[in-house]
């Protein structure tokens, strides 16, 4: 237990790339206010009020079915996909609340974009995981697609390994390399946030970090909120951290102090790994 708590210590130690310039004004990207989640009658989520700031990592912890991946979910409507699933309170995107039926869910997930746990590429050429989205929404334009293909592989750290097989199926790359197609394939829309929940779980301990390295570039462009089980990743990688427990959101705040310098009993003991 000591250990683990250790370990975090270090790595938040070691963080490099630390730009914590508390005279940078925050900008909120996204805010849930009085979120509630229910599955049928159970309520996995409770009223949770949060903001998530434009280019920063924002990272859910906390112990398996406390609400991470639905929160993550909520944040572009994809729990519409859920049938029971019923999400009530607000929303806000560019100071509108996009959690009304009168909104449009597939512009909202073009700005908000999602990539899942498993790689998930379709059986289509690796242009054409990229092109795909482009294409869905009306770009014809060959010069274009070849453009958008390039730069989101390039942003997704994925060029220089697939350049020269472009028309290869996307399922013969590595697991680490299908996830960073997946990436590109988000960032081919040209969002404003990302949403990444657990990308890195299934991948190898190189695939893994070469995620976090992107991830820690994604900032840069992007709005970047992350699901993980993993504290250390957390830590080495978030500007921010949310600890879930049970459907409540216990504690919020800056991952330095959430993992050094936690408010609740709860948020220490998990972050301390006494449970979970
Ligand atoms: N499709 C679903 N139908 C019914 N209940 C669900 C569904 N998805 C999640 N739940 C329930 O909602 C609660 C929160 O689940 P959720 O998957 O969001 O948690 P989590 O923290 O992401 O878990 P994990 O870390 O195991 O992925 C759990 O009680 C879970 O059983």
């Amino acid at each position: 237990m000591e250990k683990r708590q250790s370990k975090v210590a270090v790595t938040l130690t070691n963080r490099k790339n630390e730009r914590q310039d508390k005279n940078v004004k925050k900008v909120t990207a996204l805010e849930t206010k009085d979120l509630h989640v229910y599955y049928g009658s159970n309520l996995a989520l409770k009223n949770i009020s949060m903001p998530i700031y434009k280019n920063q990592v924002t990272a859910f912890i906390g112990p398996s079915g406390c609400g991470k991946s639905t929160y993550l979910r909520s944040l572009n409507r994809m729990n519409d996909e859920i049938q029971g699933c019923r999400v009530e309170g607000s929303i806000f995107y560019k100071d509108f609340n996009i959690n009304q039926s009168s909104v449009n869910v597939f512009e909202i997930r073009k700005n908000i974009g999602m990539v899942f746990q498993r790689p998930n590429p379709f059986a289509k050429s690796i242009f054409d995981n990229v092109a795909f989205g482009p294409k869905q929404h009306g770009e014809k334009n060959k010069k274009v697609l070849q453009e958008i293909v390039e730069k989101s592989l390039r942003k997704a750290a994925l060029w220089d390994e697939v350049k020269d097989r472009l028309n290869k199926s996307a399922l013969a790359l590595s697991g680490g390399q299908q996830q960073r197609l997946c990436i590109a394939r988000a960032i081919a829309m040209e969002p404003d946030v990302l949403l990444l929940d657990e990308p890195a779980s299934a991948l190898d301990p190189i695939s893994t970090s070469k995620i976090e390295e992107l991830i820690m570039e994604l900032k840069k462009d992007y709005t970047v909120v992350i699901v993980t089980h993993n504290m250390q990743q957390a830590a080495r990688i978030s500007d921010y951290t949310a600890f879930f427990y049970m459907g409540d959101l216990i504690e919020y705040g800056e991952t330095r102090n959430i993992f050094t310098n936690p408010q609740q009993k709860q948020t220490e003991d998990y972050v301390s790994g006494n449970f979970g």
